[in-house]
């Protein structure tokens, strides 16, 4: 479903992504984690090239992105969804809006744009919320309209970048049942960049642990408990608390 191989991204001469090779399953909700700076949204935007490797193969749904002209690299991000941090709304729109604009980007029919733009926002919970604008509602529900935008041109993938950093621990579980449940009815692979390990660890199957742009253990997150594929788990676990996260892992 999603495989890097081999993949370097540097900025500069600072390298943020060092020969990474990962395969995503169709279906998996996967985490990325590691502390600030470690090229974990790098690592992300890899997925659908908004950063461009400088070396190594991207593909995504059975297509080799790194292979593509922009013309078709646009028409197969159609089925890569993204969310971000910040939520990215505009603000000057309704919510009925924001989400529609994702369907006019990509010449969705304009007479079935009204109903999907309902359905998306009957799958979040928010139908009741159309006419409002972003300002008007709390950040778990800003987030909740930038899902059901991602989902209006039915992604077969959801990247999701940082997707509840910005939310207290109440939205946060609003957010993430609806990630959830989006992976399990609409059978969207969910891949999910974040720092806190609270959060990787409710709802993904597996987790990459980056640092210094590398992948340098795998986490399978059992319902016994979470089982480190290699190395010194221990060390990592520790500087995620000594830079404050808050889990207790
Ligand atoms: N466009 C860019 N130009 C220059 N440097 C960049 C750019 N994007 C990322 N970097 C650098 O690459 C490194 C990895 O950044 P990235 O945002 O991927 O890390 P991260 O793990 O997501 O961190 P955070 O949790 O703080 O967002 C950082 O040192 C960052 O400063």
């Amino acid at each position: 479903m999603i495989t890097l191989h081999q993949v370097s991204k540097s900025f500069g001469s600072y390298e943020a992504i060092k020969s990474v090779s990962l395969t995503i399953n169709r279906g998996e909700i996967y985490g990325i984690i590691g502390p600030s700076g470690a090229g974990k949204s790098t690592l992300l935007r890899l997925m659908n090239v908004l950063e461009k490797p400088d070396s190594g193969e991207v593909e995504v749904n059975g297509q080799l992105l790194t292979s593509l002209t922009p013309a078709e690299l646009r028409r197969a991000r159609q089925s890569i969804g993204m969310i971000f941090q910040h939520f990215h709304l505009l603000s000057n729109k309704t919510v009925h809006d924001n989400v529609a604009v994702s369907l006019e980007l990509t010449g969705f029919p304009r007479k079935q744009r009204r109903a999907r733009v309902m359905e998306c926002l009957a799958f979040v919970g928010l139908e009741h919320a159309a006419s409002k604008y972003p300002a008007q509602l709390s950040g778990g529900q800003k987030q909740r309209v930038a899902i059901a935008r991602a989902l209006a041109n039915s992604p077969q993938v959801l990247l999701c970048d940082e997707p509840t950093s910005s939310l207290d621990s109440s939205t946060t579980a609003e957010v993430l049942q609806v990630l959830q449940k989006i992976n399990q009815t609409l059978d969207v692979t969910v891949v999910i960049v974040s720092h806190e390990l609270d959060v990787i660890k409710s709802i993904c199957q597996r987790v990459a642990v980056v640092d210094d742009g590398f992948i340098y253990d795998t986490i399978i997150n059992e319902p016994t408990g979470i089982q480190f594929v290699d190395k010194d788990p221990q060390s990592f676990v520790d500087r995620l608390r000594e830079r404050g996260n808050r889990s207790d892992a």
